[in-house]
């Protein structure tokens, strides 16, 4: 059965974690779909990990929407969640909206942006306008020129309470999801019993309602710098990529993936 937003709410009302992973064309769109993964981001990390630049930033409407079109065309039960890439979505309302009608229009469900407070009044237009969105917060990594790196976010009482509350406004503003990068562990579970929106964590501990990783970085294939946060799943006894992903998925729903060595 295909998945929907409804899914997912009652997936967090029931206590059933959702396995998100990132997946960038159709062959692995088909292959993920039998491992049971309920989410398949197309991330702007396609820029790292298909394109081989150092940030996300590179990335155009164009790239993100010629690899939405090939993961749509490949689906059949997932959610197709999409990024906005970088400059196609913080100019203007009007700019948000024409970039995230052309990833719907490609095959996307949902698009994600980054962004806390500054991003609520956008989230509402497109909302408004009838195009679901995933909020982005705490390390957003098209911002990493101001972070100067890839760092922990929230960790102070101070910067906690704002990511809390940027939480709240994006949901009031009619987020359907909200994703959290790098948070501390304590911060992303309060975040997650505050929302009636599912929660998705990446480096962000065990107590949010789904898990999502970087496809590249779960199988061992990318060769860069890798974040605490990520485990290899192509180790040990398992030989096929297929295995991997299933092992994935299955840590993901049985509460074995996170721990303590890739949280913060
Ligand atoms: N392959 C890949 N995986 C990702 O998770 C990913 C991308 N690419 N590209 C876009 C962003 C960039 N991300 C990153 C990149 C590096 C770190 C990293 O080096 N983290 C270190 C430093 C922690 C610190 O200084 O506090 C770590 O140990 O986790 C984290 C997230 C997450 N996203
Ligand atoms: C790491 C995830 C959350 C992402 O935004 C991406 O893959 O671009
Ligand atoms: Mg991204």
């Amino acid at each position: 059965m295909k998945t929907t937003l409804n899914t997912l709410l009652k997936m967090k009302q029931d206590g059933q974690k959702i396995a998100m992973l990132t997946c960038y064309d159709a062959s692995f769109a088909h292959l993920l779909d039998e491992a049971g993964v309920d989410i398949f981001l197309i991330g702007d990390s396609l820029g790292n990990v298909i394109q081989g630049h150092t940030s996300t930033l590179p990335v155009t409407m164009d790239d993100m929407i010629y690899h939405t079109a090939a993961v749509a065309r490949g689906t059949q039960k997932a959610l197709v969640l999409a990024d906005l890439p970088f400059a196609s979505y913080q100019a203007s309302h009007a700019q948000a909206y024409e970039n995230a009608a052309k990833l719907m229009a490609a095959g996307a469900e949902m698009v994600k942006i980054e962004g806390g407070a500054v991003m609520v009044d956008t989230v509402d237009f497109l909302v408004q306008r009838g195009i679901p969105v995933c909020a982005h917060i705490g390390l957003q990594p098209q911002s990493v020129h101001l972070y100067g790196g890839y760092k922990v976010q929230g960790k102070t009482e101070t910067e906690a309470d704002i990511l809390k509350r940027d939480a709240l406004a994006l949901q009031a503003a009619g987020a359907s999801m909200v994703l959290m990068e790098m948070v501390p562990a304590s911060v992303a579970k309060a975040i997650t019993e505050s929302l009636t929106v599912p929660t998705i964590g990446i480096g962000a501990g065990l107590d949010v309602d789904g898990q999502v990783l970087v496809l590249y970085d779960m199988l061992g294939v990318y060769p860069g710098k890798k974040a605490r946060f990520v485990k290899n799943f192509m180790s040990g006894s398992v030989h096929s990529i297929q295995g991997a992903v299933e092992a994935y998925v299955k840590a993901v729903k049985g509460l074995t993936f996170p721990t303590q060595e890739h949280s913060f």
